[in-house]
């Protein structure tokens, strides 16, 4: 598979941030360095679509992100640390409404995820309930089960209690999940993970 960026531009009101920029990579983890304000964060939200570049074309594959839209929505998942967009259901229809959207999610896979980050007892709750790190661990079961080419993850290990940090670093970091997706993440600290690349912004 094939992430590319070409001649991206994006500023916010008064701040330049991407001018020209050109970015490919292939399946693997790539470690997106830089410092506070660097346009890490802007980085992953233009490659999953929560922000429109200014000009410029955004790939997965042969799918553009301005000429299908919705179709390269669905190569992709990004993983932030936001707020719930739809704070009136609870963790369950959250999750239901991700594995109705994306062609192929598989439930069992979800639901592995959510025994092992110890989510299973939170599914009737408000997903405004859950406390940070239980948050970063329903985006994460999302992030590790969804069949996407393109997964993009801001800072995987913040909140994460030490046996959710030791899951996730087996599960990013297995072969079969490194030959088919791009994971592009960024970390403050080293991932310690087999890495494809870096690319410091
Ligand atoms: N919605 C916004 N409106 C205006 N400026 C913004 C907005 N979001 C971010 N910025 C600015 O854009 C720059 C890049 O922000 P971004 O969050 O992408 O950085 P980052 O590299 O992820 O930083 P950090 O390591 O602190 O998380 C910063 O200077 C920030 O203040």
């Amino acid at each position: 598979m094939e992430f590319s960026i070409e001649q991206l531009n994006f500023e916010y009101a008064s701040h330049p941030l991407f001018r020209q920029f050109d970015l490919t990579l292939g399946a693997g983890i790539t470690w997106l360095r830089g410092e506070n304000g660097a346009g890490k964060t802007t980085l992953l939200k233009l490659a999953g679509g929560a922000l429109s570049p200014h000009a410029g074309r955004i790939r997965v594959d042969h799918i553009e992100i301005h000429a299908q839209p919705l179709a390269y929505r669905l190569l992709c998942y990004y993983c932030g640390g936001d707020t719930p967009q739809l704070p009136w259901l609870t963790v369950r229809e959250v999750l239901d409404m991700h594995v109705a959207l994306y062609p192929g999610a598989d439930p069992e896979a979800l639901n592995a995820e959510l025994q092992a980050f110890h989510l299973l007892p939170t599914l009737d709750q408000p997903v405004t309930t859950l406390s940070l790190g239980q948050h970063k661990k329903m985006q994460l079961s999302l992030a590790l089960a969804l069949p996407v080419r393109l997964l993009l993850i801001d800072e995987p290990f913040n909140g994460l209690d030490a046996d959710a940090v030791a899951y996730l670093r087996r599960q990013l970091a297995a072969p079969a999940r490194l030959a088919r997706q791009c994971i592009l993440l960024t970390s403050h600290l080293d991932p310690q993970l087999p890495l494809a690349g870096t690319l410091q912004l």
